[in-house]
Formats: structure tokens, C-alpha cells, sequence
């Protein structure tokens, strides 16, 4: 292992001298970052025991208006000349997206720069290589803000749940959805309307289909799999459904029923395989998580020993994720000097120890489902349905039946089930859509009681 080349370099420089960051990208969590750290700069040097200064940073337009001061900064148009700055210690990217982000990442790394992340997409997809590489090097890189923005939930389960086997988790990770779903909820608003609303508070991906497709929130799903149950990152064998299909009906159909809608993140361990899946999920609403709203997170992790824990927060927006990137940068501060194979591991896990499981397809998760279909308004049709759901050994929980609309013959029919693996599911709903009273296609939604004996 090779020792970084700009680290420890501080340590003959004298307890006070400040510590040099450069910022890639001054954006959303850029400029939330930049006042963050003047605004407690006194706290956060009492706390870090060194002054942590920015130097440089990157900007593309360099004469852009700004939601922080810039002057003291030295701004530059290339971020690749931060990155080799010999006087830079500290790399924060908050460029986001793959490319430059990767290229500019590793080279910082080889630089012998430490380096502090809010992306998500970066750490999901190239994270294997990326902690490779820093290992190597003996850099930490730090990604707090890239999960549950300033809820510090790798901090939670890396270090403070260290104890335990951790089960499972679920989580509401994406505010942009969880905004889009409250909105449409609370006050019946529109799907784009809403997104354009969350796009204009800064919540939004550059690309916000990452956002409503689930994408965003499977990134994040990965880190936490990772470092809960001690796997490489497997982003691309995560199933991944967002809310873009979800309808105002369902979502009030299911408030009948008790249930709230969320996309949920789950990871699991179970005896065949990990799951790891992102959809749109209907859970009790008497559980706390179901009351999470708006832009807010909530990650719901089960450990052995401590039971369910549940960290609440701001998972979203300027400063509320500039806290976790100042966080990381003081544990950067603080361990500038302590052995490298001796800080906590960027996985959680010594990297030498990591289990490759295998992630379990879709097809053979096990839940509870809510179903929505029409039917004509004849007799034996909630008969053949039944049949269908009993001929593949899938037990119903509840069923509704509504009136039909004003004018209309179809009538909107309500099942939840039990839990069954979702293969029998699939072939139950291509039966169910053959019958010929009903019309159009079956609407699933997935149903977690998210007890806490859930194994
Ligand atoms: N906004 C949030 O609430 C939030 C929360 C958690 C994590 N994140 C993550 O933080 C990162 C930044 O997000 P953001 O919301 O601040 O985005 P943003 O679009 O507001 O800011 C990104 C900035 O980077 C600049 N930029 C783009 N390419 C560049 C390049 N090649 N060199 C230099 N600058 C470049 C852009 O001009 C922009 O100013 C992303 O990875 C995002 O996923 C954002
Ligand atoms: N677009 C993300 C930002 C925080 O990671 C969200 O809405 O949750
Ligand atoms: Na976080």
C-alpha cells in the first residue's frame, strides 16, 4: 500500500495549519457546502481541530451568479487542474453523473487526494473500483451525502450498528418521489406540476427520470446493501420500479384499505439470495415510516441485537446535504494521519472480507400484493378470479368491490393477498387479464407489513 502522497503531509505542517479543499462543482450542494462551512467555520474547527479552508474550486461559468460567496476561492473554469493542485488536500466532487466524475475522481485518488462525494450514481456503479483504487493508494473516500442526504445513515450502520447482523432495511430515500407522492395525495396535484416544484427547490436529479423511475433511489440502495450486509456493489442486478405509473386512484384506494403508497428501498437477506428492490410500495399506515412526507427520507434498518431502528430526515436540498459533505470532511480532518489500514472501511467491511452473494431476481421475491382490475358487471366473475388466485396457492386477505363510475358497467375490484413469490403472481395477473370480463390490464402494486420479525 502506498501512502498518499498530499495526506499525511500536513501532519509536519503544525496542528493549525488549516487544511486545503478544492470543490468540483459550485451547484445546489456546492454552494450549500461553501456557506455551511463559513456560516459554523468557529464549531467546525473546534470539532475538526484544524481549519478547513477552501482554496480553488471548479466552475464552469465562472462569472455565473451564485447562491454563496465565491471571493477567497480561487475559481477556475477545469476541474481537472483542482484535482492536480499540489496544494489541495481534499477533493469535494459535486459535479454529479458518471462522466467527468469518475475520470476526475480516480485522479485525485492517484493524486493522493482524499476525496468527499455526494454521488450516488458514481459510488453505486463504480464504487468497486473507485475504493480499489483509494485502498491502494491509502486515501479515504468519504460519501455520506450520497445516501439520505444529511441523515448521517452510513455513519449509523458502518459504525454505530457494527454489532449487528442486519437483517434488512427499508427505506424512502428519493425526495423527489416521496414530495411527488405527498403532493398528489394531500392535495390531489399533478404529477409534472409537482416534479417541476421539486426541480425548482433543488431536490431533483440533473436527469429527474433517475428520480420517478427509481433509478436515484436504487443507487442509493446499493451503498446501503453494501455496507448493511457487507457485498460489493450490485447496482446492476437491483430490481428497479418508480412511481411514474402510480395513479391518484390507487393511492386513494389504498388509503381505504389503511395502507399509505411509498417507493420504498428494500434490502434483505434471505436463505436463497439478497434482495435488493426499488418499487412503489403500500405500507401500513399506522407504521411511522408511512407518515414520512414531502421531501423528507427515512430508512428503517433491523439489526439482531438492537431490533428496528428508524433515522429520519432531510433527504434532499442544499444544506441539509452539505451537512453530511462538512461531516465527511471532518472525519477526513481527523484522520489525516491515523494508519490507513486502520480507519473504518469504506464498505463497512474489510475489504478482503466481503461476500459475493447473489442478489435475488424479482421473480423470486416473496410479498403481499394489492391488486386493481375492471370487471364487468356479471355474475362469476369475482368466482374465476378467486379460482385463478387459489389454483396457484395465493391466499386473499381482503377484497374490495367498488360501484361502478356514473354511466359505466365496469366495476373496479380490489385483492389483497398474502405473500407469494412473485412468479406465481405474474402468472396469476396473465390469467386474470385472459378472462373475458375483464377489461384492460392489472394493476399491481407490492404490499410490506415491514413487521419487525420480518426474516
Ligand atoms: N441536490 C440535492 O439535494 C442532492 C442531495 C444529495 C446528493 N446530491 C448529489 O450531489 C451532486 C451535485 O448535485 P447538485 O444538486 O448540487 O447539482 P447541481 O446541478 O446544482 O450542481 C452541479 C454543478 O456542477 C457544475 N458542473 C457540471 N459539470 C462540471 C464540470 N465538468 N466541471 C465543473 N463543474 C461542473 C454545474 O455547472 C453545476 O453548477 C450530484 O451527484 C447529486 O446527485 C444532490
Ligand atoms: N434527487 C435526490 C437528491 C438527494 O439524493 C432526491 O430527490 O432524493
Ligand atoms: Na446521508
Amino acid at each position: 500500500m502506498q501512502r498518499p502522497a498530499a495526506g499525511p503531509r500536513e501532519a509536519g505542517a503544525g496542528a493549525a495549519a488549516p487544511v486545503r479543499v478544492g470543490i468540483l462543482g459550485l451547484g445546489t450542494v456546492g454552494c450549500g457546502t461553501v456557506n455551511v462551512l463559513l456560516r459554523n467555520a468557529q464549531e467546525i474547527t473546534r470539532r475538526a481541530g484544524r481549519r478547513i479552508e477552501i482554496v480553488q474550486a471548479s466552475a464552469r461559468d465562472i462569472g455565473k451568479k451564485r447562491a454563496c460567496p465565491t471571493s477567497g476561492i480561487a475559481l477556475v473554469p477545469d476541474a481537472e487542474s483542482v484535482v492536480r493542485n499540489p496544494d489541495i488536500d481534499v477533493i469535494v466532487e459535486l459535479i454529479g453523473g458518471l462522466d467527468p466524475a469518475r475520470a476526475l475522481v480516480l485522479e485525485a485518488i492517484g493524486q493522493g487526494k482524499h476525496v468527499v462525494t455526494a454521488n450516488k450514481a458514481l459510488i453505486a456503479l463504480h464504487g468497486n473500483e473507485i475504493f480499489r483504487a483509494a485502498q491502494e493508494r491509502g486515501v479515504m473516500v468519504a460519501f455520506e451525502a450520497a445516501v439520505a442526504g444529511g441523515i448521517p445513515i452510513i455513519k449509523a450502520i458502518r459504525e454505530g450498528l457494527t454489532a449487528n447482523r442486519i437483517e434488512w432495511l427499508a427505506g424512502i430515500i428519493n425526495g423527489t418521489s416521496n414530495f411527488i407522492l405527498s403532493e398528489m395525495r394531500e392535495k390531489g396535484a399533478d404529477f409534472a406540476d409537482v416534479l417541476r416544484e421539486a426541480q425548482r427547490l433543488g431536490y431533483a436529479e440533473a436527469d429527474p427520470t433517475f428520480d420517478v423511475e427509481g433509478v436515484d433511489a436504487a443507487h442509493k440502495l446499493t451503498i446501503l446493501a453494501a455496507i448493511a450486509f457487507g457485498i460489493p456493489l450490485k447496482f446492476r442486478d437491483a430490481y428497479v420500479e418508480g412511481i411514474s405509473r402510480v395513479t391518484r386512484l390507487d393511492v386513494s384506494y389504498a388509503e381505504e384499505l389503511g395502507y399509505r403508497l411509498k417507493l420504498l428501498g428494500i434490502a434483505r437477506r434471505t436463505e436463497s439470495g439478497v434482495e435488493l428492490r426499488v418499487h412503489p410500495t403500500l405500507i401500513p399506515r399506522r407504521r411511522l415510516i408511512a407518515n414520512v412526507e414531502g421531501a423528507m427520507n427515512a430508512v428503517l434498518v433491523k439489526g439482531d441485537a438492537v431490533g428496528p431502528t428508524l433515522f429520519y430526515g432531510a433527504g434532499a436540498g442544499s444544506e441539509p446535504t452539505a451537512s453530511a459533505v462538512v461531516a465527511d470532511l471532518v472525519d477526513v480532518v481527523r484522520t489525516l494521519t491515523t494508519d490507513p489500514t486502520n480507519r473504518v472501511p469504506h464498505l463497512a467491511f474489510q475489504p478482503d472480507a466481503l461476500e459475493d452473494l447473489s442478489i435475488l431476481a424479482m421473480e423470486e421475491v416473496r410479498t403481499s400484493y394489492y391488486l386493481r382490475m375492471h370487471a364487468e358487471d356479471r355474475p362469476g366473475v369475482l368466482a374465476d378470479v378467486t379460482r385463478i388466485l387459489a389454483d396457484l396457492q395465493i391466499s386473499i386477505e381482503a377484497i374490495l368491490q367498488k360501484e361502478p363510475a356514473e354511466g359505466e358497467s365496469v366495476v373496479p375490484i380490489i385483492i389483497l393477498t398474502h405473500r407469494v413469490v412473485e412468479r406465481s403472481m405474474n402468472a396469476a395477473i396473465a390469467r386474470i387479464e385472459s378472462l373475458g370480463p375483464i377489461q384492460g390490464r392489472v394493476t399491481r402494486i407490492r404490499l410490506e407489513h415491514l413487521h419487525a420479525d420480518w426474516h
